[in-house]
């Protein structure tokens, strides 16, 4: 990952095993990584109004849940960057994991009878959840989160297209929409460490405030937050569907960048 910064600030001498390519305490003495912390504002603010819509209009608990650990790894990543310390890290990364985990179930069990709990799934995402935990706290080794983590998104994508393919192909759009966004964020997140002493380089030789445009982790926050959010709204929608809720999508004004339509579905 990308070389430590001298640069100290409030938080002190960063202890987390993973560093990113923003340098460090540039923008305030409080914040170690600016805009890789503001950017998971995307993160925690549209799934809090998820929650809240999903809770007025009567629809499962489990995708407040899915809901509800979306804004959880916002905040969790809100708290790494801005301090840089491993405990905050793995605020971050550990509800990666277990926020997956509810999009795996939902996604698993979309098919099953209303408010039904199955415990098979529930059993075995536990075992996952708790043995990866256990392990990372051990070995603290990065790339074996991102492993487990592309593992879980794997099994998203492929249950994903299945479904639009061979179950409700009229929700193809939403599907490759969010899977789109999200592996854009993917490969951005990717330009980012891999390309970083470039871009270190090129921020150097730009105008005040045009270099944010180059801080790739803060847009894998955005892109992976967005693709994240149109996949809790793609399984909502194949679950309203098959509980014949006769799902209404309506486009609404949600008030902050990146998020200017979304589709919400009302159980009627
Ligand atoms: C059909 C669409 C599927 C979309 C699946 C969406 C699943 C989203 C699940 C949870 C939301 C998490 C949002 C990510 C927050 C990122 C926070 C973050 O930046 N954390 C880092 C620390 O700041 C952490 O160290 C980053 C880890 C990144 C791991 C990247 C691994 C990506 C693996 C992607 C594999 C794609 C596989 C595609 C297979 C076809
Ligand atoms: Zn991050």
């Amino acid at each position: 990952m990308a070389p430590t910064i001298d640069r100290q600030g409030y938080w002190g001498r960063p202890t987390s095993t993973l560093e990113w390519c923003e340098e460090n305490y540039v923008v305030s003495f409080y914040i170690a990584e600016f805009w890789n912390t503001v950017s998971n504002l995307i993160m925690i603010l549209p799934p809090l109004y998820g929650a809240v819509h999903t809770y007025r209009n009567g629809l499962e608990f489990r995708y407040i849940c899915s809901f509800l650990g979306l804004s959880a790894v916002g905040v969790g990543s809100w708290c790494f960057h801005m301090t840089l310390l491993y405990e905050m890290q793995l605020l971050d990364e550990l509800p990666m994991i277990y926020s997956t985990c509810v999009f795996v179930y939902c996604l698993y069990e979309c098919f099953k009878q209303e408010n039904s709990i199955s415990l098979f799934p529930i059993v075995l995402l536990l075992i996952f959840s708790v043995s990866v935990t256990l392990v990372y706290l051990q070995w603290k080794e990065p790339v074996f989160h991102q492993v487990m983590y592309g593992v879980l998104v794997a099994c998203l994508v492929m249950r994903s297209i299945f479904i639009v393919t061979w179950v409700y192909p009229w929700l193809r759009a939403l599907c490759y929409t969010s899977l789109g966004v999200f592996l854009l964020g993917f490969l951005l997140w990717n330009i980012d460490n891999i390309f970083c002493d470039s871009l270190r380089a090129s921020r150097q030789m730009m105008p005040p405030g045009v270099g944010v445009v180059t801080q790739f982790h803060a847009w894998w926050h955005i892109f992976t937050g967005l693709g994240s959010y149109l996949h809790i709204l793609l399984s909502l929608q194949i679950r309203s569907t098959y509980l014949k809720y006769r799902p209404k999508v309506k486009v609404c004004i949600v008030t902050f960048i990146g998020y200017p339509f979304s589709k919400i579905i009302t159980r009627l």
